[in-house]
């Protein structure tokens, strides 16, 4: 496993490739995301032989923005895909604003993370296949706003009666990608963390080497 990098050590070498004009910050974001459904697929073969639910937890961030790549690669396999949104489409950064304005305008369902509050989520129908933990990755500054966490309760219910699975995009929302602290304390763990480029301090130290699940590393050609 190649060094663990700081979140400023993996903005740096992404802002190098973007500046030397190697890459597009939207070309990134595009391969981040597609290299979590190529994870996905790789790591749970069967999902691929019949179209399936997914729930997308997306941030008001680039995160969030490889959460709406995700949802439209799935949407191009048949996938029933819904997406919660903790931000606003307007007010998202320009790349992770293209993702999310295609999903939406290609008829993509974006519902706010409350109805979560409202849905009885142990019985979901139809049952939701893979939750995709979008809502922070290495930009997360403190501790998560109490309707992120309650959202993750929820998923939480129905991983009890449900046979899901839960990716984390980058680092499991909740997580200092350069402590490993968990800023939040919340029950839920992923069965994997899709991480980029090379792992992050967070993924390998304090309790986050404890909250990763399966890590895997993607390259995205930096
Ligand atoms: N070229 C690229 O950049 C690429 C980036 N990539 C992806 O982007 C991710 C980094 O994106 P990012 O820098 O936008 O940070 P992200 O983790 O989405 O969150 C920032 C937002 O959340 C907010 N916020 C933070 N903490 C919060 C809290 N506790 N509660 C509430 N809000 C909170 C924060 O607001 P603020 O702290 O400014 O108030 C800001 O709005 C990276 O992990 C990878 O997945 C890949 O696609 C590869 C190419
Ligand atoms: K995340």
């Amino acid at each position: 496993m190649t060094d663990a990098l700081t979140s400023a050590q993996m903005r740096n070498i992404e802002q190098t490739a973007i500046d030397g004009g190697k890459v597009t910050g939207l070309e990134l974001m595009d391969r981040a995301g597609k290299a979590v459904v190529k994870a996905i697929f790789e790591t749970w073969p069967d999902l691929l032989n019949a179209p399936r639910r997914a729930g997308i937890l997306a941030g008001p961030g680039n995160n969030g923005g490889d959460g709406f790549v995700i949802a439209n690669r799935l949407r191009d396999y048949g996938w029933d895909v819904e997406v919660f949104h903790y931000g606003d489409i307007d007010k998202m950064p320009p790349d992770a604003k293209v993702n999310a304005l295609a999903f939406a305008n290609a008829g993509g369902v974006v519902s706010p993370i409350i109805p979560f509050e409202g849905r009885d989520m142990r019985f979901a129908d139809p049952p939701t296949d893979v939750w995709i933990d979008a809502f922070f990755g290495i930009g997360l500054t403190r501790p998560l706003p109490e309707e992120v966490r309650a959202a993750f309760l929820s998923i939480s219910y129905e991983r009890n009666w449900q046979s899901n699975k839960l990716v984390a995009v980058d680092i499991l929302s909740g997580i200092d990608a350069d402590t490993g602290e968990r800023l939040t304390e919340f029950p839920l763990k992923p069965d994997m963390t899709v991480t980029f480029h090379a792992p992050k301090i967070g993924h390998l130290e304090g309790e986050g080497a404890d909250w990763c699940g399966q890590l895997i590393v993607k390259n995205i050609g930096l």
